[in-house]
């Protein structure tokens, strides 16, 4: 039988899904490796598990060579695609927010304002929901330099702890979005392999609830 192909998202999701995967029962020996193979089997090889980046995820999922995939909210938000987003897996929290240099009025003056975001399509989503005419930049990380340097008045980027902003002269000036881990479905995999999907869609859900009720 062919193993079930799932890509992960590599970084800061990798050792999480991992622990997961290891939760329900898997041997992941394999994916603990520190090496530089991205393709590895784990368990009794009935799951392929692919390394990859976010947005390579959703590609890998979408097109079908990946039949699952666990990826962030915020990258879903950013690329959207076709395929099932069935679960949210509850670890990789952290939010969208809107954020400016401390003091500043965002919404004083006439001017376009000018919003700098390594994910242009949620900002551009976040201020058409407000009906606001924004000039988008995009940046590919370090986004909280964009205000400081005067590049911009705004960005919108992913908070978690807080201390980026804060370490760097910057607030929320308003929460967009939450955000985690989610697990996606191609829409042929779920049809053609159905129960084992299902399944390992009931596995993963049960490890959630069992976090949520330990937390609770
Ligand atoms: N503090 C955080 N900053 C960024 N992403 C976070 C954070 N906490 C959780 N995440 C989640 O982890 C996912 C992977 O983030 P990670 O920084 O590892 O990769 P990336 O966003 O592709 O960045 P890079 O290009 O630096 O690899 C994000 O898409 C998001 O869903
Ligand atoms: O609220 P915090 O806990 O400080 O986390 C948020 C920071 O982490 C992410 O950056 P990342 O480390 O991925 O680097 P990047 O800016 O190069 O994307 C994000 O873009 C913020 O800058």
């Amino acid at each position: 039988m062919k193993p079930i192909r799932i890509a992960l998202t590599k970084g800061r999701l990798e050792s999480k899904t991992i622990d997961m995967l290891e939760r329900l029962g898997y041997d992941c020996t394999n994916a603990r490796k520190k090496g530089r193979k991205l393709i590895m089997p784990i368990g009794n090889g009935e799951i392929e598990v692919v390394l990859a980046k976010a947005a390579d995820v959703v590609t890998y999922v979408e097109s079908g060579v990946c039949d699952m995939g666990v990826v962030g909210k915020d990258t879903i938000m950013e690329k959207g695609g076709t395929f099932y987003e069935v679960a949210d897996l509850g670890f990789g929290k952290c939010r969208f927010a809107l954020a400016v240099v401390k003091g500043k009025n965002l919404y004083e003056g006439y001017h376009n304002l000018t919003i700098a975001s390594k994910y242009v399509n949620v900002a551009k989503n976040f201020f058409e929901q407000k009906s606001m005419d924004v000039d988008i930049v995009k940046i590919e990380g370090s986004v909280e330099l964009a205000p400081v340097l005067g590049l911009a008045d705004a960005i919108v980027d992913i908070v978690e702890t807080g201390t980026t902003l804060k370490e760097n002269g910057l607030v929320v000036a308003e929460d967009v979005c939450p955000v985690s881990a989610r697990l996606i479905v191609n829409i042929a995999s779920m049809k053609l392999r159905k129960k084992e999907i299902e399944c390992l869609i009931d596995k993963m859900e049960n490890d959630v609830q069992k976090r949520r009720e330990k937390e609770a």
